[in-house]
C-alpha cells in the first residue's frame, strides 16, 4: 500500500486524492473496495504509522508545533483586514493547528465524537445542495463509527445514557465512553457526589439522553473516538488499516501536491479536465496522471490554495500572483468560518478526590502515569466529557435582546448583502429565532486558560466555551505562486460585533456556573478570568486577549449554487471543472453546531499544556468530515 515516488510517477490511476487525512481516508478506502478501480493518495506529510505520540491516548496537544506534524499555520499579521471599532491585531499571528501526515487532523484532534443539531445539518441542503440532509447525514455518520457501551455497572454508577440505535455498529471509527473519568462530570446515580452536569441542569441545561440524534439542547457526556481495549486513538487511519492489502490502492507520503494539471482539451461542456497533478519528493518534481478525476481532500486551508495555485481562483488575485487564469471563481478562499473559544479555569478546594491532568506536570508523576497507562490505568485515560448547548437567550438575561437588535441590523442591512451570504445569514436567523443550541460549554479536568498561569501542587477544571455559528467571514488565499510558502489566512474573527457580545455573555454564564451548586461547593476561586476582571469593558477586553479560533476551519470551497458563492456543486465538482472534487471540511458552506472537546497534555509539561492549547486550541469536527467524505464516496462511487 505504501508505495514509492519510482513506483507511482508518470503513472496513471483512475482516482488521484490529495491529502491523506481524516476525508482522503474515507474517500481512499471506500473507492479501493472495487478492485477493478486504481487509487493514489499524494500525502504531504510522513506516514506516522506507529507513532505513539498520535496513538496513545490522553496525549492531547502532543503534536502542537510538531514540525513534522502539525502544519501550524498562522493567522495573517498584521491582519489585512482593520474594521472600524474592534482593534484584531490581537489575533494576528496567531498559530492554527492542522494535522499533517496520514491520518490529518484526525491524528491531532482531541476525539470527541458526537452529532451536531439535525437543523444545521438540514441547513446545507437548504442553501441548494439537494441529499445532504440530516437523514442521509447520520446514515453515513453511523457507517463510519463502531459503538461500544460501558460495562452495565458502570453505566449505572456514572449514569450515562445512552441509545445504542443512535451509534454504529460496525464502522472503522471505535467510539466509547472515556474509562476514566474526573469525579465531578457526569450525572452519578449516588446523587450526593458533585456534578457539573447538575449545576448545568440548575443554570436551565437540562441533562439530556444521548445527544447523538440531532436533538443536543441541554448537558450531556460525550462519546470519544478511542478504542477502549487499547486505548489507543481511532482515527482515519483505521480506515487505511481496512484497506491494507488491496493491491489497487497506493499511498506516498511526503509528496506534496503543487497543482492540479490540465489536459489541453476541454470537455465536450466546455469544462476544465484534471489530467493529474504534479508533487513534490526531497526537493524534485513528479507528476501522475489521472484517468477519472483528482480529488483534493487536503483541509480547509490547504485545498483553497491548491485550486489557486492550479489556476482556478479569483482571476484579478491569480494575476497579482502571476498565476494564468483558467476558471475564474472567485468563491474559492472565502466564506472562511471559524469557531471561537474562552476559556475560565477554577481551582478545586479538595484537589485529593478528584482526578485532573495537572498533577502530570511533575516529571516523578509522569513517569508513574506512563507505567500505569501500560497497565490501561491511570490519568491518561482521562478525556474531556462533560458538555452543555444551549442558545444566547437560553444562558443569558441579555441573550433575547441582543439577539432581537442583531436581527433587526441584519435584515435593516439586507439589500447590501451579496445573495449567498444572505441566504446563510437567513438561515442563522431562523436558528436564533427557533433558540437552535448555537453556544457550547465543554468541561475539561485540567488546567487550561489565560492570562494567570496554573500553581503547582493545585488542581484544576477548565471551562471552554465555545461560539459555533459565527457571523463573521474570514479569506484564506494563496500568498504567492510558490506552492511551498503558506496561504494567507485572515479569518476576520469578530468582524461581526455579534460575534463578541456572544462571547462576552457566554464568559458571564461560565462564570455564573463556577458559583453554582453542586459544581460551585467543590471550587476554591476563580483562577481565570480572575477577580480583577469585573466590568463589562474588563470583560470584553480579557476575551479580546484570550479567546481564539478552536481550528475547525471551513467554507473555504463551499458547497453552494455558483451565484451564491460556491466552488463546489452538490456533487462536490469544483464549478467549471469536468473531473476534479473536494471533499474535506471546506466544502462546509454554513459552520455546524457540535460539542466541541478541549484538552492537552503534552507529556512534558502542564504549562506548556495550557500554552500550547491557547494559541493552537482543539475543536472538532472529524465526526461531521467521516460522515459526509463516507456520503462522498458513494457519489463518487455512483451509488447515490
Ligand atoms: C487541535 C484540534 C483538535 C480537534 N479536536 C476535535 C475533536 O475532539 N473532535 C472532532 O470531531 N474534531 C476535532 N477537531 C477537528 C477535526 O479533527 C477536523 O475538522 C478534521 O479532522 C478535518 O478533516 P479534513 O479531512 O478536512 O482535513 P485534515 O484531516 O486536516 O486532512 C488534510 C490532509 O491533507 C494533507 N495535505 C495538505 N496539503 C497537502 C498537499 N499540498 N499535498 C498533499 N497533502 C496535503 C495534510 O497533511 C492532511 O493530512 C480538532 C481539530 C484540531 C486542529
Amino acid at each position: 500500500m505504501l508505495a514509492s515516488v519510482e513506483n507511482v510517477t508518470e503513472r496513471s490511476f483512475d482516482y488521484i486524492i490529495v491529502g491523506g487525512g481524516t476525508a482522503g481516508l474515507v474517500v481512499a478506502s471506500r473507492l479501493s473496495e472495487d478492485p477493478s478501480v486504481s487509487v493514489l493518495v499524494l500525502e504531504a506529510g510522513r506516514a506516522n504509522l506507529d507513532d505513539e505520540s498520535i496513538t496513545m491516548s490522553g496525549t492531547f496537544g502532543k503534536n502542537f508545533f510538531h514540525p513534522e506534524n502539525d502544519w501550524a499555520f498562522m493567522t495573517a499579521s498584521p491582519p489585512l483586514t482593520e474594521f472600524a471599532g474592534l482593534e484584531l491585531n490581537f489575533y494576528a499571528g496567531s498559530p492554527k493547528a492542522h494535522g499533517k501526515g496520514l491520518g490529518g487532523t484526525s491524528g491531532m484532534n482531541f476525539y470527541v465524537f458526537t452529532q451536531p443539531p439535525a437543523e444545521d445539518i438540514n441547513a446545507i441542503e437548504r442553501l441548494g445542495n439537494p441529499g445532504w440532509n440530516w437523514d442521509r447525514y447520520i446514515h453515513y455518520s453511523r457507517k463510519s463509527e463502531t459503538f461500544i457501551p460501558p460495562d452495565e455497572s458502570v453505566a449505572k454508577t456514572e449514569r450515562l445514557e445512552y441509545d445504542a440505535e443512535n451509534h454504529g455498529t460496525d464502522g472503522p471509527i471505535t467510539t466509547c465512553y472515556a474509562p476514566m473519568t474526573s469525579g465531578w462530570e457526569g450525572l452519578y446515580q449516588d446523587a450526593s457526589q458533585i456534578s457539573l452536569l447538575r449545576s448545568l441542569g440548575n443554570l436551565g441545561l437540562k441533562p439530556v439522553k444521548d445527544a447523538t440524534k440531532g436533538d443536543g439542547n441541554g448537558s450531556w457526556m460525550a462519546t470519544c473516538s478511542v478504542d477502549p481495549h487499547t486505548n489507543r486513538r481511532a482515527y482515519a487511519v483505521s480506515y487505511l488499516n481496512q484497506a491494507r492489502g488491496r493491491r489497487n490502492l497506493s499511498v506516498v507520503v511526503r509528496a506534496p501536491v503543487s497543482r492540479i494539471l490540465s489536459a489541453p482539451e476541454k470537455s465536450a461542456d466546455g469544462k476544465l479536465v484534471a489530467s493529474g497533478v504534479e508533487f513534490t519528493h526531497d526537493g524534485k518534481s513528479y507528476r501522475v496522471l489521472a484517468n477519472r478525476e483528482v480529488i483534493l481532500s487536503a483541509g480547509a486551508i490547504k485545498s483553497p490554495q491548491i485550486l489557486e495555485l492550479s489556476g482556478i481562483g479569483n482571476k484579478d488575485l491569480l494575476s497579482k500572483l502571476g498565476i494564468p487564469t483558467k476558471i475564474d471563481l472567485p468563491s474559492v478562499g472565502e466564506n472562511v468560518q471559524e469557531h471561537i473559544f474562552a476559556a475560565a479555569s477554577f481551582e478545586l478546594k479538595d484537589p485529593e478526590k478528584y482526578n485532573t491532568l495537572d498533577p502530570i506536570a511533575d516529571p516523578e508523576v509522569l513517569k508513574e502515569q506512563l507505567k500505569l497507562y501500560a497497565e490501561h490505568k491511570g490519568l491518561f485515560l482521562l478525556s474531556f466529557l462533560g458538555i452543555g448547548t444551549a442558545s444566547l437567550d437560553r444562558l443569558s438575561p441579555n441573550g433575547a435582546a441582543l439577539s432581537a437588535a442583531h436581527i433587526d441590523k441584519v435584515k435593516a442591512q439586507g439589500a447590501l448583502r451579496s445573495p449567498g451570504l444572505q441566504a446563510q445569514y437567513e438561515l442563522q436567523i431562523e436558528k436564533l429565532e427557533k433558540g437552535i443550541a448555537s453556544m457550547e460549554l465543554v468541561s475539561m479536568p485540567t488546567f487550561l486558560s489565560r492570562p494567570n498561569p496554573p500553581e503547582a501542587g493545585k488542581k484544576y477544571i477548565t471551562i471552554v466555551s465555545i461560539m459555533n455559528h459565527p457571523w463573521s467571514r474570514g479569506t484564506i488565499h494563496a500568498a504567492s505562486a510558490d506552492p511551498q510558502s503558506p496561504p494567507t489566512v485572515d479569518p476576520h474573527y469578530f468582524e461581526d460585533e455579534f460575534d463578541l457580545q456572544n462571547m462576552v455573555e457566554l464568559v458571564k454564564f461560565m462564570r455564573k456556573l463556577g458559583k453554582t451548586a453542586p459544581l460551585g461547593d467543590i471550587i476554591a476561586r476563580e483562577h481565570n478570568p480572575g477577580a480583577e476582571v469585573e466590568t463589562d469593558e474588563q470583560l470584553v477586553s480579557w476575551v479580546k486577549k484570550t479567546a481564539n479560533s478552536i481550528a475547525h476551519t471551513s467554507g473555504t470551497c463551499s458547497m453552494l449554487p455558483q451565484d451564491k458563492g460556491g466552488v463546489v456543486d452538490p456533487r462536490l465538482k469544483v464549478y467549471g471543472t469536468a473531473n476534479v472534487r473536494v471533499v474535506d471540511l471546506s466544502i462546509l458552506p454554513l459552520h455546524i453546531g457540535a460539542p466541541t472537546q478541549s484538552a492537552c497534555v503534552p507529556l512534558s509539561s502542564a504549562i506548556k499544556i495550557s500554552e500550547a492549547m491557547l494559541t493552537c486550541n482543539c475543536g472538532e469536527r472529524a465526526a461531521y468530515v467521516y460522515g459526509m467524505a463516507e456520503q462522498a464516496a458513494d457519489i463518487i462511487k455512483g451509488v447515490i
